[in-house]
């Protein structure tokens, strides 16, 4: 299968390049940024000797004709605008940005970018492949879910569906590396501001908010507005989304730690840890993985449920990949298997 990136320079780009290169299905036909007649070794000296694919200009036209797929790797924003141009054509589409995650009117309030239309936003299936396999396996328009929501509702999704914790007492307390900001040039992700500092942004506003209680509401539609705060750690990858949730009745830890396993004992990419061990970012940083612990405090009857993810793998370009694997009827880990880099 021929695959085609645009915004191949982008971390989720450059992270779908180190993917594919090694899948044994796909192969990579053509890449795309905002810029062309460059050598992507050029731009990533790191692929020196392992790539030199040239950039390419973005013809929608001509990438559907070559490809049989196309990840837009692309900010939020542009990749609405190009998944319109691709949908309908005989290609399939992972866009890996908020574009397609929410209603248009809602897009417009939380990401304050005018939307694509909702007839495009309509056919495209969310793509938190755990949850959603067999939809994803019959689409051929995925939207990748964001970073945060992909650890937060892992982490959060056995409860809710199960109906064992109050509505409308969910707090997430999720913090990201910096590679989750993009490769762009911003003040708050500079080496001066983010290094040795740990600081909060986007309280109550963060654009992953609307998305996560979209599919809270999915699993039960009586689910309420969510507390959700994001904060920017000073690493490079990883997310730790740590909820805090009330159960309606008493459980033990032991109880929670066996459903959870129950639930994803056929997820291959989430490992549920035993009673008392809680994962930690770097065990599943270059890993498609999320890993989830979680502890009832029997004083409070709430519950504490810590999910990890690398963001540029199971956060973005490996569930995209994933979601890949299974819209060409692969096994959704074929190209997946790489162990987190430890230490
Ligand atoms: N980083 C992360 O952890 C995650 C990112 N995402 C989403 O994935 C997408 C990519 O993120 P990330 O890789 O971090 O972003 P980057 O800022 O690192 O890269 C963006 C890429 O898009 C290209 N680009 C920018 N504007 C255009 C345009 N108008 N037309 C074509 N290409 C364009 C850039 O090309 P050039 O620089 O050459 O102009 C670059 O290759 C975003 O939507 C992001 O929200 C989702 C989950 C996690
Ligand atoms: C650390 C950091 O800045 N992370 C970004 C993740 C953005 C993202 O992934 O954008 P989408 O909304 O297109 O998913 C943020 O919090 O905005």
């Amino acid at each position: 299968m021929k695959a085609s990136i645009i915004g191949t320079t982008g971390y989720g780009g450059a992270e779908l390049l180190r993917i594919l290169k090694n899948h044994p299905e796909f192969e990579i036909s053509s890449i795309h940024s905002t810029r062309d007649n460059l050598a992507i070794s050029d731009e990533y000296p790191h692929l020196i000797g392992i790539m030199n694919n040239q950039l390419q200009k973005i013809e929608p036209e001509k990438i559907s004709e070559s490809a049989d797929i196309v990840f837009l790797a692309t900010p939020s924003g542009v990749s609405g605008e190009l998944a319109a141009q691709f949908v309908n054509k005989n290609i399939k589409i992972v866009d890996l940005s908020g574009d397609l995650r929410l209603p248009a009117s809602e897009y417009k309030q939380w990401y304050k970018k005018d939307p694509t239309s909702d007839e495009v936003i309509n056919q495209a299936v969310y793509g938190l492949t755990e949850w959603n396999r067999d939809q994803v396996k019959t689409s051929d328009l995925i939207s990748n879910p964001g970073c945060y929501p992909t650890a937060t509702l892992l982490g959060l999704a056995p409860v809710v569906i199960e109906q064992l914790i109050e509505k409308d007492q969910i707090i997430v307390d999720a913090k990201s590396g910096i590679s989750g900001a993009g490769r762009s040039l911003s003040r708050t992700s500079s080496f001066a501001e983010a290094n040795e500092n740990f600081s909060a942004y986007k309280v109550n506003q963060h654009q992953h908010t609307p998305e996560i209680e979209q599919q809270l509401k999915v699993w039960n539609k009586e689910m309420e507005a969510i507390t959700f705060t994001t904060q920017l750690l000073p690493i490079t990858r990883g997310i730790m989304a740590t909820s805090y949730v009330k159960l309606k009745e008493s459980y033990s830890t032991k109880q929670l730690v066996e459903l959870y396993e129950h639930t994803y004992q056929q997820s291959p990419f989430v490992r549920v840890r035993p009673v008392g061990n809680y994962p930690s970012v770097k065990e599943v940083a270059g890993s498609n993985y999320c890993d989830i612990g979680l502890h009832v405090d029997e004083r409070t009857g709430r519950m504490t449920i810590i999910s990890v993810i690398d963001n540029l793998m199971k956060g973005a370009a490996g569930q995209a990949v994933q979601n890949a694997n299974l819209m060409f009827g692969m096994e959704e880990t074929t190209g997946l298997e790489m162990s987190p880099l430890y230490p």
